[in-house]
């Protein structure tokens, strides 16, 4: 065994002078440096497999919104989750292993540490983005794979949040918690029935344009669109665009929910009319927001909040409508980039509690996972919902006690249905988010209209060493180096519903800077005061 091991890591070796992190997103870094990580990820996952006695895993090859040249790698647990944050650390430890010899013993010293036995079955699930490099970049993970005995299925091109429902899957195939057929067809047939289920019969108005980000969710959505109502039959007209997977070079650029989210425009091939709706996924499909241009051709964003919000307050409606009120308790989730108008119109429009994690979906994953019904989003689109084994069995043993109570009841179970609980889904989220637009008879002004967004600006700054900025309060305050967060709540005091934080990024080199205040002017005057302030901090020894 102990050879083979050595030969796949041998046969791509790692380039000098790179260390490699598992962080927020995985190992995400130009392609070109990423074949060693990639052979060493094989042999992490089938590690993982059989320290959870032969249980799938997945791997997905991506680098969601990234430039096409880079690429990335994540690891996915057996129910859908992301990696366990103390196998990140192993993993980072293997893929910084300077020689063959050494990945070899390292994978030996794992196996002996949690008493893995080699022989039990490793099972693991492959797919990968669009890319160029993706490829090349799965053949060194086969390499990995077939060095450590590893039994794996090949899903091709996939949309992460494909392949978190297929691991979910098959690890809970033929249990009482199975999660669906696991395959790519299963994929659309769960959710296309479930968004029929949904709509129950009301009729979503005018058309939803879906822009690709010319990434692998173009073409998936054409593939589940097969499975959905027609128009004719009382469903929902779709128009992809930015869906040019032949060109990976296209990937994200002009296009896409990153360049949506930053710009705060429409991305320039659209060709819109005025308060039609729009969204756009990032080139991995977990991710999306929606925006429209109104009658006076002004961009509006739909971000996470927004999502977060809307779909809150309808599950709000359906839980009170089935007579379950008192039985099951709702709380949304946010990072701090949340707008401080969205968190106030959930506390106190919707009258539910708001807790406020790290940035990253795993942090936000886990608090949610605390609550009966929680609804978590970052602002920039990623989220989901998820439901607690407790609220499923509550939610799937009640009896109604009036029609109205049935209604509600019928499309509280398909809602549940037409979410992806395994991971934020961008291709489930928008049907969410089409069949709350549908059931409230609104369109996206009225959407728009729920509350006012507060000016904000995001920034960064570039830093000899972001760690040096440690933060306190889910990100919300430095507490290194000395004295920052005083400067810094000085100029937030200057500003009407002035708020700002700054934070090293997880996945850039780099310190972000985020602030809001009641108009442009002031949260972007906040903004360039809190960049300077880190930027003097940043360059102090
Ligand atoms: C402000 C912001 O959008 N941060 C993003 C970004 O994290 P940073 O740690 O801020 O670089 O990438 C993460 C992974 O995709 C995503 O979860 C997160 O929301
Ligand atoms: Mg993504």
């Amino acid at each position: 065994m102990a050879a083979s091991i050595a030969e796949a890591a041998r046969k791509h070796p790692a380039p000098e002078g790179i260390v490699y992190t598992y962080g927020t997103a995985g190992f995400r870094t130009k392609a070109d440096v990423l074949d060693s990580v990639l052979a060493r990820v094989g042999l992490i996952a089938s590690l993982r497999s059989r320290a959870l006695k032969g249980k799938w895993i997945g791997v997905m090859i991506t680098a969601s919104h990234n430039p096409p040249e880079d690429n990335g790698v994540k690891l996915v647990e057996p129910m859908g989750n992301m990696l366990q944050e103390e196998w990140e650390v192993l993993s980072t430890t293997m893929a910084n292993k300077a020689t063959p010899e050494d990945v070899a013993e390292y994978y030996n010293e794992l196996a002996a540490k949690f008493k893995i036995d080699l022989s039990t079955p490793a099972r693991v699930v492959v797919a990968r983005d669009t890319r160029a490099s993706g490829s090349r970049l799965l053949g060194c993970l086969v390499d990995g794979l077939k060095a450590a005995g590893a039994e794996y299925k090949d899903f091709g091109f996939f949309t992460t949040p494909q392949l978190h429902y297929v691991v979910r899957s098959l690890n809970t195939e033929g249990t009482k918690d199975a999660y669906g057929v696991p395959t790519e067809k299963g994929y659309y047939e769960k959710f296309g029935a479930a968004f029929k289920n949904a709509l129950k019969g009301k009729k979503p108005q005018g058309s939803l344009t879906v822009d690709g980000a010319n990434g692998v969710g173009g073409p998936k959505l054409t593939e589940l669109i097969k499975y959905l109502p027609t128009k004719e039959e009382g469903g929902l007209e779709i128009h992809v665009v930015n869906d040019n997977v032949i060109k990976p070079e296209s990937l994200n650029v002009d296009c896409g929910a990153d360049y949506v989210k930053t710009n705060q425009r429409a991305p320039p091939t659209s060709k819109v009319g005025p308060n039609d709706r729009c969204c756009s996924l990032d080139g991995d499909a977990d991710r999306v927001v929606f925006y429209f241009k109104d009658s006076s051709n002004v961009f509006h964003l739909l971000d996470g909040d927004r999502i977060a919000t809307l779909v809150a307050s309808f599950l709000g409606d359906l839980i009170r409508q089935s007579g379950l009120a008192d039985a099951i308790t709702i709380g949304v989730v946010q990072t701090a980039y949340a707008n401080g108008a969205a968190t106030n119109y959930v506390e106190q429009t919707l009258k539910l509690k708001v807790d406020c994690t790290p940035t990253g979906v795993k942090y936000l994953h886990h608090a949610a996972e605390k609550l009966d019904i929680g609804v978590y989003f970052e602002a920039n689109g990623h989220g989901t919902v998820i439901f607690s084994p407790d609220t499923l069995d509550t939610i799937n043993k009640h009896e109604p006690r009036s029609p109205a109570q049935k209604e509600a009841l019928d499309v509280l179970r398909a809602t549940v249905e037409l979410i992806n609980q395994a991971v934020g889904d961008a291709l489930s989220d928008l049907l969410l988010v089409e069949v709350v637009l549908a059931h409230k008879s609104w369109g996206v002004e009225e959407w728009l209209g729920t509350y006012t967004d507060l000016p904000n600006k995001l920034t960064k700054v570039i830093v000899s060493d972001r760690n040096i900025f440690k933060t306190t309060d889910a990100e919300r305050k430095l507490v290194k180096p000395d004295g920052v967060q005083k400067q810094i709540d000085a100029e937030v005091q200057k500003v009407r519903q002035g708020r700002s934080f700054a934070r090293a990024s997880g996945t850039e080199d780099a310190v972000r800077v985020y602030a809001e205040a009641a108009t442009k002017a002031e949260a972007e005057d906040l903004a360039r005061k809190v960049a300077s302030i880190v930027e003097a901090a940043g360059a102090k020894k």
